[in-house]
C-alpha cells in the first residue's frame, strides 16, 4: 500500500491511510454542532460525511520542508459534508487536522467563495437507489409495453430486468435536478442495449416520494407521462421497438470468428520479464527509477497526482495530475443530447478497480492497493487500483549503424528502450480510462490515456445517423469528444520560470554565395508571452510547436536557458460554440484551451471540482478566472493546464469495446537544452560493436550489462555480424 514512511519527504503527499481515514471521520461524527448522521440511513434530508481525503500541504510549506530547513508540515484531510437536513441544505468542505489525532475543522471554501448548492453535489449510491426504487413505481403502467416489445422489464422484476444509465448535467439551469434515464437490457455489456425508452425523471427533491417522471421518449417520440404513452399503447397508436432477436450476445468478450490467418491465440503472447529483478525502487510512495524519483497518490475525485518530481535530484515539477475528464455528446435522443459528463463528479479516482496481471499491467508488475472513503461509512480497500512496472518500448532509446559504404561498418551502438510505466485506471460506468505516466531515463516523461470499455450508446432511429454510426440493429454510437484535463506546476531549474513559444517562420533572403539568387528557408520564431492572456491558446488556433519553460536565471553549457518543452499528442478540439450560453460553464474546467499557462496560487490548486457536473452553469471552480487577471507571468512561478483529447465517431468495430490502439492521448515533457547533452548517457545499458579486423571476421563487443540477459530471455548469447552484401 502507499502509506506513508515518515522518513521520507514524499510522505508528505501520501494518501491518508484507513487509520487516517477512520480518525477524521471519528472526529467529525464526534462533533454535535455538524450533527453528522453516523449511517447514512434512508434518507437524503440527512447530513452526511461523503468524502475524507488527503488536504496536500501548501507548496510553499512544503518546499520549505522538502528542500531542508522547515518543519513537516502539519498532516490534513480535507472533508466533503453534504448538509441535507438543514431549512437551506448545502455542501460545505472543512480541512481537518492535525492528524493522526484531529482536533480541528475549519471550512473552506474555494475561489470567490461561493457557497457550494446542494444541488451540485454528486449522486450517492443511496439516491441510486432511491431512483431505482422509485422508477419501479413510476414505470409500473409501462409494464406491459416493456415486457411485450423488449422481452425485460422494471417493475417487480427478479429476472430479464431493465436498468438505466443516467447521464449529465441533470437539467438545463442552477438548482435542477432531472435526470435523462436511457433504459437497457441488465445484460453482460448493457450499456449496448438501449430498449427505445428514455425517462427523465426530476429528483431535486430530498423526500423521493415527490420525485416524479417529467417526460418520456420512445422510439422517437416525445410523451408526457409514463400513463400516456401506455394508453397509446394499448391503443396500438404506438410505432413499436422490435423485440431483441436470440443471437450471442454482440456486447460480450466471448470469442466468435476466426482470423484470416492460422496465427494461433490460444497461446500466450510476448510478455514482460525481469531477467535480472526490478530496476525501480518504491518506498512507501516514493518512486525511484533511472534518474528520477517522485511522490504519487491516487486522489479520490481525479486519481493520479503526483508531486515532488525530481530528475537527477532536480526538481522539474512540484505537480503533476489529472484534474478532469469530458466527453460532449451528440444525439437526436433526449439522454444524447444532454450528455455532458464531467467524470470528476463521478469519483473518478475512486473507480479504479482492480487490475488484471498479464493484461492491465504485465504479471511481474508491483501492484498498490488504494483507500477512498467517498460515499461511504468507512474506508473502501480497492485492491491493485495502481501498478507500476518497467516496460521494454520495443524500439531503442537511440541507436546508429556507423556504415562504411563498403559493406562493412566502423561500429554500431544501441541503448535499449525501456520506460517506467505508473498506470491506474477509471471505470467510468461504461467508460474504462488507462491513465499512465511513463518515466524515460532521458529525463522524458510522457502522460498519457488510452480510452476503452463501452460506448456510451443510444437506440437507433434513423435520425440518429447524423451524429454517430449504426453499430447494431437497435444501436448508435454517438458522437462525442474526449477531453482530458492535466495540471502542470513545472518548476524548470527553480520556481521562477518564464514561458516562451518557438516556431519556425520563413524567411526570403538574398544567396549570400549566389549573387542575384533568393535563399527562403526557416528561421527560428520565438514570442515570450508576458501575460496569461498571451499564454492561453484556444481551440481551433494552430498551437505553436514548441512550448518553452525556462529558467530566467540558468543557463546549459552552450549558454541557452534550461527548458523543459510540453509537447501533444492530440487531436483536441471544440465541443460547443463559443458564446453559447453554457458554453463557458461546460467547457470549464480549461476546456477551451489546449494550454493555458498561469500563475500559481494555492486558491487555484485544481482546474475542475466535484461539483462541474451538477452545476456547470456557475461552477465551483471557474477556470476562466484563473487568466482573466492577466497577471504577468515573466520570472513567475507557473502552471502548466494540458488539455488533451479526440473526437470520437464511433464505428461499428467499437463494438463490443473501444479498442486502445488509436485511442490513446496524452503529452510529453522533454529537457530543451535543459542538459548539455542527452542524460541518459548515464545508462550502463549501451551496447557498442567495434570490428575488430578489416574482414569483420572478430568483433569487439563493449557493454556494461552480463552479456546473457538471464533465464526469462531466449538462451541466445547477445551476438552481431555487421556486413552486408550480395549472397
Ligand atoms: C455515466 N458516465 C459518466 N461518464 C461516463 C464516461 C463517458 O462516456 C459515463
Ligand atoms: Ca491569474
Ligand atoms: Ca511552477
Ligand atoms: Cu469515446
Amino acid at each position: 500500500s502507499t502509506s506513508p514512511a515518515p522518513q521520507l519527504g514524499a510522505s508528505i503527499f501520501a494518501d491518508l491511510t484507513p487509520a487516517e481515514l477512520r480518525a477524521v471521520r471519528s472526529f467529525l461524527l464526534s462533533r454535535p454542532e455538524l450533527g453528522l448522521a453516523a449511517d447514512r440511513g434512508d434518507s437524503l434530508a440527512s447530513n452526511s460525511l461523503f468524502l475524507v481525503e488527503l488536504q496536500v500541504p501548501r507548496k510553499s510549506q512544503a518546499l520549505q520542508f522538502l528542500d531542508g530547513g522547515s518543519p513537516r508540515p502539519p498532516r490534513l484531510a480535507r472533508a466533503i459534508v453534504f448538509f441535507g437536513e438543514q431549512a437551506q441544505p448545502n455542501v460545505t468542505e472543512f480541512v481537518v487536522g492535525p492528524l493522526p489525532r484531529p482536533s480541528y475543522y475549519r471550512a473552506v471554501s474555494y475561489k470567490g467563495g461561493r457557497p457550494i448548492p446542494f444541488a451540485a453535489r454528486p449522486v450517492t449510491l443511496l439516491e441510486y437507489e432511491l431512483m431505482h426504487r422509485r422508477l419501479v413505481e413510476l414505470t409500473e403502467p409501462l409494464d406491459r409495453l416493456l415486457r411485450d416489445t423488449t422481452g425485460f422489464w422494471y417493475h417487480n422484476c427478479s429476472q430479464r430486468c431493465l436498468t438505466f444509465s443516467d447521464v449529465a448535467p441533470r437539467g438545463l439551469g442552477p438548482g435542477e435536478r432531472r435526470s435523462w434515464l436511457i433504459l437497457q437490457r441488465s445484460v453482460e455489456g448493457h450499456f449496448l442495449h438501449p430498449v427505445g425508452l428514455e425517462l427523465l425523471l426530476d429528483h431535486r427533491s430530498r423526500d423521493p416520494r415527490r420525485w416524479a417522471l417529467q417526460q418520456l421518449w420512445y422510439n422517437g417520440q416525445y410523451f408526457a407521462s409514463a400513463q400516456e404513452l401506455a394508453w397509446r399503447y394499448e391503443r396500438g397508436e404506438l410505432a413499436l421497438a422490435r423485440p431483441p432477436t436470440p443471437e450471442l450476445l454482440f456486447s460480450t468478450y466471448m470469442p466468435r470468428g476466426h482470423f484470416g490467418t492460422g496465427t494461433p491465440t490460444d497461446v500466450h503472447g510476448a510478455k514482460v520479464c525481469e531477467p535480472q529483478g526490478k530496476r525501480y525502487r518504491l518506498q512507501g510512495n516514493l518512486v525511484e527509477y533511472g534518474g528520477w524519483r517522485l511522490a504519487l497518490r491516487l486522489r479520490s475525485s481525479a486519481g493520479l497526482q503526483l508531486f515532488d518530481l525530481r530528475f537527477n535530484g532536480e526538481r522539474l515539477a512540484h505537480e503533476l495530475s489529472v484534474q478532469e475528464a469530458v466527453a460532449f455528446y451528440g444525439g437526436s435522443t433526449p439522454a444524447a443530447m444532454q450528455t455532458k459528463y464531467m467524470d470528476a463528479a463521478w469519483g473518478m479516482g475512486t473507480l479504479a478497480y482492480e487490475l488484471a496481471p498479464g493484461i492491465d499491467c504485465p504479471e511481474v508488475a508491483t501492484y498498490l492497493d488504494a483507500h477512498h472513503l467517498y460515499d461511504a461509512a468507512g474506508p473502501v480497500r480497492y485492491r491493485r487500483a495502481l501498478c507500476l512496472f518497467e516496460l521494454p518500448t520495443g524500439v531503442p532509446l537511440r541507436r546508429h549503424f556507423d556504415s562504411d559504404f563498403r559493406g562493412g561498418y566502423r561500429f554500431y551502438g544501441g541503448l535499449e528502450g525501456q520506460a517506467l510505466v505508473l498506470r491506474t485506471t477509471a471505470t467510468v460506468y461504461n467508460y474504462d480510462y488507462i491513465w499512465d505516466v511513463l518515466l524515460y531515463p532521458n529525463g522524458v516523461l510522457e502522460a498519457k490515456v488510452h480510452a476503452t470499455g463501452y460506448i456510451h450508446a443510444t437506440f437507433y432511429t434513423p435520425q440518429g445517423l447524423r451524429y454517430g454510426s449504426r453499430v447494431h440493429r437497435d444501436v448508435l454510437g454517438n458522437l462525442h469528444t474526449h477531453l482530458l484535463h492535466y495540471k502542470v506546476d513545472l518548476d524548470i531549474a527553480g520556481t521562477r520560470n518564464s514561458f516562451e513559444t518557438l516556431d519556425v517562420r520563413f524567411e526570403n533572403i538574398s544567396n549570400p554565395w549566389s549573387a542575384g539568387e533568393r535563399v527562403v528557408q526557416p528561421r527560428l520564431h520565438r514570442q515570450r508571452c508576458r501575460s496569461e492572456r498571451q499564454a492561453a491558446f484556444p481551440f481551433g488556433t494552430a498551437l505553436p510547436r514548441y512550448l518553452l519553460f525556462s529558467s530566467p536565471t540558468q543557463r546549459n553549457r552552450w549558454g541557452h536557458p534550461r527548458s523543459y518543452r510540453i509537447q501533444y499528442s492530440s487531436q483536441a478540439g471544440r465541443v460547443l460554440p463559443r458564446g453559447w450560453r453554457e458554453e463557458r460553464a461546460r467547457e470549464s474546467p480549461p476546456g477551451r484551451y489546449h494550454l493555458a499557462v498561469t500563475r500559481h496560487h494555492e486558491k487555484e490548486a485544481t482546474s475542475s471540482s466535484p461539483y462541474a457536473q451538477h452545476d456547470p452553469w456557475q461552477p465551483a471552480v471557474d477556470f476562466e478566472s484563473f487568466i482573466r487577471n492577466d497577471e504577468n507571468i515573466e520570472n513567475q512561478d507557473l502552471v502548466a493546464w494540458v488539455t488533451v483529447g479526440f473526437l470520437h465517431i464511433p464505428h461499428a468495430e467499437d463494438v463490443p469495446n473501444t479498442a486502445t490502439p488509436g485511442n490513446a492521448v496524452g503529452f510529453f515533457l522533454r529537457p530543451f537544452n535543459f542538459f548539455d547533452e542527452d542524460p541518459s548517457v548515464a545508462s550502463r545499458s549501451p551496447v557498442i560493436v567495434r570490428p575488430r579486423d578489416p574482414a569483420f571476421a572478430h568483433v569487439d563487443v563493449q557493454r556494461w550489462t552480463p552479456a546473457s540477459p538471464g533465464p526469462c530471455v531466449s538462451a541466445e548469447p547477445f551476438g552481431y555480424n555487421g556486413t552486408y552484401g550480395q549472397e
